[in-house]
């Protein structure tokens, strides 16, 4: 098996079983009636009952007829391989750290035990504004640009059509989630306006020790929403809220699975919950996949929606600042803290 650092290998109870569970009722939702520039209002709102339905039951979806062009994704996808195939020295040309988060990464850690993968992050919006650093009290903010490799020299371009088309898909989720909530459809837009939101390319080589390390340990997303791209290899398991158990999402072809992040879970006042993944590796397939993770302005205050929460139904959780959050979860991805990282439960006001 060769010297495999032991910071790869999980905790007993967290290692993955050697045969997952298959999928099956994670909802597959066609989303052709939200497509129309003109869509009819009785189509649509069966159709945000189905994702509000998701949302409740699973916290996971996956979506097909989406609106996104299948050779902008099979171009991301071909770029992503073509970068991580080139040697360690040319990919740490654009390495991320603690003052820009963007860049190529190989190191990540999640609950602090290291994830057996390599990541490439860009932002979408640019530059983003983000808190130059997790001290509560530091006001300073950093503007945070992209590092683009010279090889692939058409990364950038293709990076950049396949962000805008994410852009589009996530905004028309986000209204068909405000829908299903009973919402005005355009209410969360203008969190977005200064986004935070990124984009990041995963790569899961082939892994000696599978059955003791994970290609991402077992997490929530923090952020508002998450639209993910995978192979068709799979190893994306999500935990079923019935019982618990680790389901693994079976790749289906030009599909995207949608997850919802902590900030839903809080705006919605825990009607949605942020579910818990983690991505399991093989020893003979390396995998890919490229989740948009769509995150409001820095300067969000965090909390239920007024229209969600009354004397009868309180507010579960104290507002909190987005920029904060997402700077001290960046943080840990550096450091193996011995604390447990920042999780919206912290702020849960009982
Ligand atoms: O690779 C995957 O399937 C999921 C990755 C993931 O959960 C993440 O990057 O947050
Ligand atoms: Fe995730």
């Amino acid at each position: 098996m060769g010297e495999v650092d032991p910071a790869f290998i999980q905790a007993l109870e967290h290692r993955p079983k050697p045969h997952s569970v298959e999928a099956q009722g994670i909802p597959l939702i066609d989303l052709s009636p939200a497509n129309s520039p003109d869509p009819d209002p009785g189509s649509l709102s069966a159709l945000a009952a189905e994702i509000g339905d998701a949302c409740e039951k699973w916290g996971f979806f996956q979506v097909i007829n989406h609106g996104v062009p299948l050779h902008v994704r099979e171009k991301i996808d071909l770029v992503s391989r073509k970068f991580f195939a080139l040697p360690k020295e040319e990919k740490k040309k654009v390495s991320r750290d603690e003052v820009n988060p963007s860049g190529y990464y190989d190191t990540e850690h999640t609950k602090n035990v290291r994830d057996w993968k390599e990541v490439f992050d860009f932002t979408v919006g640019e530059p983003m504004v983000m808190p130059a650093s997790h001290e509560p009290d530091d006001r300073e903010l950093k503007e945070v640009i992209n590092q683009w490799p010279e090889n692939p020299s058409e990364m950038r371009e293709v990076c950049e059509e396949y962000g805008a088309e994410m852009q589009k898909l996530g905004h028309k989720l986000l209204e068909l989630i405000a829908l299903s909530l009973g919402l005005a459809r355009d209410r969360f837009n203008g969190f977005f306006k200064d986004q935070t939101t990124f984009i990041r390319l995963n790569y899961y080589a082939p892994c000696p020790i599978p059955d003791l390390a994970l290609g991402v340990g077992r997490h929530k997303d923090g952020g508002a929403l998450t639209i993910l791209a995978q192979d068709d290899v799979g190893g994306l398991e999500v935990k079923r809220k019935t019982d618990g158990e680790w389901i693994l999402v079976k790749p289906t072809p030009d599909a995207y699975i949608i997850n919802v992040g902590d900030i839903i879970q809080v705006w919605s006042n825990d009607k949605y919950e942020s579910v818990e993944h983690r991505v399991k590796v093989n020893s003979e397939r390396e995998r890919f996949s490229i989740p948009f993770f769509l995150n409001p302005a820095h300067y969000t205050m965090v909390e239920p929606l007024e229209e969600l929460v009354n004397k009868q139904n309180p507010a579960n959780y104290n507002p909190y600042n987005w920029g904060k959050f997402f700077s001290t979860r960046k943080r840990s991805n550096y450091k193996k803290l011995d604390v447990e990282n920042i999780q919206i439960h912290h702020f849960k006001n009982y």
